[in-house]
């Protein structure tokens, strides 16, 4: 499953919401009242909002006037601001920034504390846009000394081995590869700028030469030239130093994997003076060779705790990671001492053989590979007798729990059924396994760790959620057209043109497009919402991420843009070689937002994300803890808002069922998958995946998931082979067809199992695989050597599931039946989760007393509260009371609709599915959302709406239906 590892979700597509009593709009954030300024009133510090005794919160004062604030609109009444790029002030008090972050914190988190301390001296010293890499400005003034005495401005002057990881936040692999345009997915590690093994001296002074215009060149004086090349070998020496001491560092904790050891090894490679909470633990716990589960809060620094062991332990760290884009990132955040490479779908023949070159030789020491790529036979191929494995890093691991591989990648993920212990040490013989996630129920965390075989006593888990993370919620109204634009003239007319009305301007613009996106779902009757304005306080360098919906990313980037705000919109419709271009524009601050669907968020560390808006519902609790820990990373406070509305709840709710089966269905298919009776163990079949999907109604992610569930189930019924098209039609050329088969066994089965049609050869590549006892990837290539030499051409079509039978089931009753149980457990659990999302969100909201520190919108207590509770099992599972159980036009309404489609078979699942607007192989929505029952049933619980059709179809087709 290629895709697999760039799905993003973005299949949904969310009803605006349309309540026609909208809630007064949330209670304005207090914000430094210096946000809201133009630069020259850059020094005023504010005090941030207080509260007075009862609770109420006052208006900062400044101390300074500031100029009148605009009469009160609805607009203001909000928790967020987004700041024009030209309005914004990037010269920030320490002072100022210091009073944003809670209490509490730098208590908990030391290293976080030091470096925010870092970050507000790099604010001060950069006071203009555009900004700089924060991280990089720190280190540029050690050499810029060198620089302005030589007159130089291109010259590369190494970094002192101690500052190398905050030198350069993208890694030595960005360096090589990125930043010449093209992706090789290996990180170079030692050959790069900030490495201690760079080559200096002359070589390097030439090239620093090569890269000055002529003029330059001309002024270089001969002392000058002299003094460049003095400076490189400096460097060269230091970076020798650097590399010797890192070695010492190595050896020092091969020998004794002490905490003064690991902290030297810490600051050496990556210039921080501690480990943060739960570090140092799992680092040991890994360099002894015990499996271990890691539960740290996202942004804690899960990767050092792999990385680290790395350096020390003599073979390969094999990280198996759930997304490209994600994989990519963490290949980029390898320190230069660690050499990483990474094998992906989206690579080209030769960066693969380049990373396997490189793995043999022994100088990648850590390798990222997707769970689709993973344990298949090409890749165990790799792994000759000489390539070790030392440990198998297991990122998001709660991916590998069955409820959470469907949610969290809003598709089915049947090859983390692959990541049991028992398949990792039979086929690569290693001991150690390290799992990592920041978001497990305790439910996942029993999955997880009795899948990989982790002893509960090596179980490391911290603090869920990091508290520098503002959280607010609001319930999106719905307006009518014409209010809106009543709204939108009455603001206009009243704040024209200054900046501060400007930044409004932006958020209240997004009506037109929303009004848009009505047109885009015409399925329903849509009134649109005026969709709140968030107003961000643009204290710092401060980056957005919007999480919404793939459809809407672009037109809402596109307005961003015409509105001088530089963002791009991320989500799979675009290519995945323009997606890491977004990725790597953002993360190099060359564009502030990112509007993004879920793919965007997962693993991404760029430490100065200043808000993440949710612009609809995450699925559940553990993908919103997830998406709002991109927020906040450098450790000061971050803002955090989720828009909920009742219609895209009820749609997300109905998605959920999108995936489900029946047990009819499932016998279906089994009777298929195993149709050739006692002679078929051993042999090859395919299941072509467009013709079995309409057949069985079912959706190709939930036919592979069966596939595969045959496959590692307690009983191994099949085995999963590559997958290929099944059908060929082929023409000879050169060589007559029978003078050819004399030759090549081949095209002699071709010419006995082939159809003749008009003049072509039709055949079953399995049919001719299995006549001659070849595999159906010797075929396929031995077609493509004929076709080279010229002999044939042909087309392959029909892209298909292939596997072979390793035992028959004795009957399919039962095992369909425990299919079907299993699958419907994946369907509660993914409702359920998406339940406690909306309960919390409604909590929020509604119920919130705004007592413990809630106010307005801000539900910072209530929220983390209601997280915490979930992640310990005590979550609000209930079902809102907004899912309607019974109706009474429901029955009278299916009777009509199965009259009136009296030609066409259906099932109870099938009819619900239409009732709820849900699309399926066998009923699409070209077809059947014409109806005008499409979707009339979306807010009524689907088991309900299963069990009306269910008693309906009995009484239309007068017998028992399946
Ligand atoms: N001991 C430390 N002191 C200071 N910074 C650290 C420390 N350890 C890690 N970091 C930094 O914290 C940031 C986040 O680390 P990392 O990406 O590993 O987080 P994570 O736990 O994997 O988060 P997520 O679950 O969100 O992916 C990185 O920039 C990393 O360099």
């Amino acid at each position: 499953m290629e895709t697999d590892s760039d799905s993003d979700g973005s299949h949904v597509s969310a009803t605006p919401p349309r309540d026609s009593n909208p809630p007064s709009p949330p209670s304005l954030l207090k914000l430094p009242r210096r946000t809201l300024c133009n630069s020259s009133k850059s020094k005023v510090r504010v005090k941030p909002s207080s509260r007075s005794e009862s609770g109420k919160k006052t208006k900062p004062t400044p101390s300074q006037p500031d100029p009148p604030p605009p009469n009160p609109s609805p607009l203001q009444t909000l928790p967020f601001q987004i700041r024009c790029p030209f309005t914004q002030n990037f010269s920030t008090s320490v002072t100022d920034s210091l009073e944003t972050v809670p209490a509490g914190f730098f208590s908990k988190h030391a290293s976080f504390s030091k470096i925010h301390k870092t970050s507000l001296n790099f604010e001060n010293d950069q006071s203009l846009p555009p900004p700089s890499n924060p991280e990089t400005s720190e280190i540029k003034s050690d050499v810029v000394k060198v620089k302005k005495q030589i007159n130089l401005v291109s010259v590369d002057v190494p970094l002192p081995p101690v500052k190398l990881r905050k030198s350069n936040g993208e890694g030595n692999f960005v360096r090589l590869n990125l930043s010449r345009g093209k992706r090789k997915f290996v990180n170079k590690g030692t050959r790069t700028k900030n490495s201690y093994a760079s080559s200096c001296g002359r070589k390097s002074y030439r090239r620093s030469k090569s890269k000055l215009n002529k003029k330059e060149q001309k002024n270089l004086s001969g002392e000058e030239e002299d003094l460049v090349i003095e400076a490189a070998q400096q460097n060269q020496k230091k970076r020798k130093l650097g590399s010797d001491l890192v070695d010492e560092a190595v050896k020092a904790v091969k020998n004794e994997a002490s905490d003064e050891n690991l902290v030297s090894l810490l600051k050496l490679v990556y210039g921080y003076d501690s480990f943060r909470d739960g570090q140092l633990e799992a680092i040991k716990m890994v360099l002894e060779g015990k499996s271990t589960m890691l539960v740290l809060p996202t942004g804690a620094g899960k990767s050092l705790c792999y990385q680290i062991p790395a350096m020390v332990l003599p073979g390969l760290t094999l990280v198996v990671s759930p997304l490209v884009a994600l994989m990519i990132d963490q290949l980029r955040q390898l320190p230069p001492v660690v050499r990483g490479g990474l094998l992906s779908s989206g690579q080209k023949p030769e960066e693969v053989t380049e990373t396997l070159r490189l793995l043999q030789e022994g100088v990648i020491k850590v390798l990222f590979v997707s769970p689709e790529r993973f344990l298949n036979a090409e890749f165990l191929s790799i792994f000759s007798a000489t390539l070790s494995i030392s440990v198998i890093v297991v990122d998001e691991a709660h991916c590998i729990s069955e409820c959470e591989r469907v949610n969290r990648s809003h598709n089915f993920r049947p090859s983390y059924m692959r990541l049991r212990a028992s398949l990792l040490r039979a086929r690569l013989n290693v001991e150690c396994i390290l799992a990592m996630t920041a978001t497990a129920t305790v439910t996942t965390l029993h999955d997880v760790m009795s899948a990989l075989e982790i002893p509960a006593s090596n179980l490391i888990q911290k603090a869920i959620l990091r508290d520098n993370l503002q959280l607010s919620v609001s319930l999106s109204g719905n307006n009518r057209q014409n209010e809106r634009s009543a709204k939108v003239n009455q603001f206009f007319s009243l704040h024209g043109s200054s900046k501060y009305y400007y930044i409004l301007q932006i958020s209240v613009s997004l009506v037109p497009m929303m009004s848009f996106r009505a047109m885009l779902i015409n399925f329903h009757p849509v009134i649109m919402c005026l969709c709140p304005v968030y107003q961000l306080p643009v204290s710092r360098l401060m980056d957005y991420i919007l999480i919404l919906l793939g459809f809407e990313t672009d037109l809402i980037s596109r307005y961003l843009c015409d509105n001088n705000i530089s963002a791009k919109s991320y989500h799979s419709g675009i290519p995945a070689k323009d997606r890491s271009r977004v990725q790597d524009l953002f993360c190099s601050n060359k564009i502030r937002v990112v509007v993004a669907t879920v793919a965007f968020g997962m693993g991404l560390d760029k430490r100065d994300v200043g808000a993440v808006i949710h612009y609809s519902m995450p699925e559940s609790l553990e993908e919103y803890v997830q998406e709002i820990g991109r927020a906040g990373r450098d450790g000061r406070l971050s803002y955090c808002h989720l828009f909920f509305d009742d219609i895209t709840y009820f749609r997300l709710r109905s998605l959920m069922h999108s995936d489900g089966v029946d047990e009819y269905a499932i016998n279906k298919l089994l009777c298929q998958v195993f149709s050739n009776g006692k002679n078929s163990c051993g042999k090859i079949y395919s299941l072509v995946k467009e013709s079995a999907s309409r057949k069985f109604d079912m959706k190709e992610e939930v036919m592979l998931t069966l596939l595969t569930r045959l496959e590692l189930g307690e009983v191994q019924y099949l085995r999963l082979l590559p997958q290929l098209n099944a059908t060929c039609t082929l023409n000879f050329h050169k060589t007559t067809p029978t003078l050819l088969a004399d030759k090549d066994s081949v095209v002699s089965a071709i010419l006995k199992k082939s159809e003749i049609k008009q003049g072509q050869y039709v055949f079953d590549i399995p049919t001719v695989a299995n006549s001659i006892g070849a595999t159906a990837t010797d075929v396929s290539n031995q077609l493509l050597n004929l076709k080279l030499m010229g002999e044939i051409t042909y087309e392959l079509k029909d892209p298909a599931y292939f596997y072979t039978i390793v035992e028959l089931p004795s009957e399919f009753c039962t095992l369909s039946a425990h299919l079907t149980k299993w699958l419907s457990e994946v369907e509660i659990c993914k409702v359920t989760k998406l339940d406690t999302m909306f309960n919390a969100a409604v909590f929020a909201v509604n119920m919130c007393e705004k007592a413990h520190g809630c106010y307005g919108s801000q539900h910072t207590p209530c929220l983390q509260k209601k997280i915490l509770d979930y992640f310990k099992g005590d979550g609000d599972f209930n079902v809102p009371a907004k899912i309607g159980q019974s109706s009474p036009f429901l029955r009278a309404d299916i009777k009509v609709f199965l009259q009136s489609n009296s030609h066409t078979k259906f099932t109870p699942r099938a009819v619900a599915r239409i009732m709820h607007g849900i699309a399926s192989p066998a009923y699409p929505s070209t077809t059947w959302s014409k109806t005008h029952f499409w979707g009339r049933y979306m807010q009524m619980d689907f088991q309900a709406v299963t069990e009306a059709a269910k008693t309906e179809l009995l009484n239309f087709v007068g017998k028992n239906v399946p």
